[in-house]
């Protein structure tokens, strides 16, 4: 299955998170956090700051892997997406190609302008929880059809085995 990082840097004082409006790709247009696929030779906490110093031109901090979940369209197993949280951070978020960055208040995140299972673990990582995951989508990717969501996870990576 296609691996794929996800990082949500937050200013937790301000009790803010920082969203891209993704540009291209999966997912193109929703609002959703930096990250992209995994590569060949690559874990996912050197994806994950990769991509956001590609996507936003900042690099995390010591990110913490706080989720993962498993997103499958129709009976196709899509990706394996490893989550990250980060508070600190070097640089100054800026819009590239790919995406343009804005800080949202915790209780003001627009779910309807995101994938529509992100609102089932979110939260989760907003209330610096733990969660694992699994997201069954049409064929199409359009509507969930099936969610199930563990949170106190102690060992991730279980969704793997
Ligand atoms: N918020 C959110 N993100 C998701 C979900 N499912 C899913 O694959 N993603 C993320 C994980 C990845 O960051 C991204 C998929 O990778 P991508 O194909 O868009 O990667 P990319 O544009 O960066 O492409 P590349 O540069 O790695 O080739 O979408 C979801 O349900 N919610």
């Amino acid at each position: 299955m296609q691996h794929a990082t996800l990082c949500y840097l937050l200013r937790p004082d301000a009790e803010q998170v920082l969203l891209i409006r993704k540009k291209r790709g999966l997912g193109e247009g929703k609002l959703v956090g930096p990250g992209g696929k995994v590569e060949d030779g690559e874990t996912p906490g050197e994806c994950v700051v990769r991509e956001v110093e590609e996507e936003i031109g900042v690099t995390p901090r010591d990110p913490e892997k706080v989720g993962e979940f498993r997103f499958v369209f129709g009976e196709d197993p899509r990706m394996f997406v490893h989550v990250f949280r980060a508070e600190d951070f070097a640089g100054t978020p800026e819009a590239s190609p790919e995406a343009d960055p804005e800080w949202y208040d915790y209780d003001a995140v627009p779910y309807d302008e995101m994938w529509e299972d992100d609102r089932y673990w979110l939260p989760h990582l907003l209330d610096g929880e733990r969660f694992a995951g699994e997201f069954v989508f049409d064929a199409e990717g359009d509507e969930l059809r099936e969610w199930d969501v563990e949170t106190g996870v102690r060992e991730l990576d279980a969704l793997r085995r």
